[in-house]
């Protein structure tokens, strides 16, 4: 990834440090009204990188392309690998953090394992250098501790829309 950035692998895994790592467990139980209700609302992970399994192959993750809800199709035991708003961030735009949610199933329940990786708690979270010097940087630059204050609800972009500078163009 740091590569097709121009940029070398080190500089991006540096901005990891020690890095975090942290499981969530999901459960969708089965529900009727399915077409009522939602598993997770629509957001994007507030931190780098996330990769998730459907652990019962219950499909219902949905990512949002050009504004329109596309399924994921996921092959059975293999990770999808979600690019968090951290990685936006950090690549001054050039990764996109992805908005997904989930529906649910009418008959069959669904769990999923989401691992989230985060740099560790003294790390700066801004565009990286070598990409501000080139294009000017897209996005704020703030600690840890004060990027996790952003308002942290299940809505949309919220961290990395919080982050950019408001005369990036995009
Ligand atoms: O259950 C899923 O497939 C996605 C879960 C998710 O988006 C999350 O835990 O942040
Ligand atoms: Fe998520």
């Amino acid at each position: 990834m740091a590569e097709n950035l121009g940029l070398e692998a080190k500089q991006l895994t540096d901005m990891f440090g020690d890095m975090v790592q942290a499981l969530r467990m999901n459960y969708y139980p089965p529900c009727q009204q399915a077409d009522k209700v939602v598993g997770i609302s629509p957001h994007s992970d507030p931190i780098a990188l996330t990769l998730l399994t459907e652990t019962n192959n219950v499909q219902g993750l949905q990512i949002r392309k050009n504004g329109i809800w596309v399924p994921v199709h996921a092959i059975p035991g293999a990770f999808i690998i979600n690019i968090g708003d951290m990685l936006e961030i950090w690549s001054n735009g050039k990764y996109k953090s992805i908005e997904h949610r989930v529906v649910v199933n009418p008959d069959r329940e669904r769990l999923s394992v989401a691992a989230f990786h985060a740099p560790n708690e003294d790390s700066i979270i801004g565009p990286l250098r070598d990409l501000v010097k080139k294009e000017g940087a897209k996005y704020k630059s703030i600690d840890l501790s004060n990027y996790y204050m952003l308002n942290n609800t299940l809505q949309g972009k919220k961290h990395a829309n919080e982050m950019k500078l408001v005369n990036a163009t995009n």
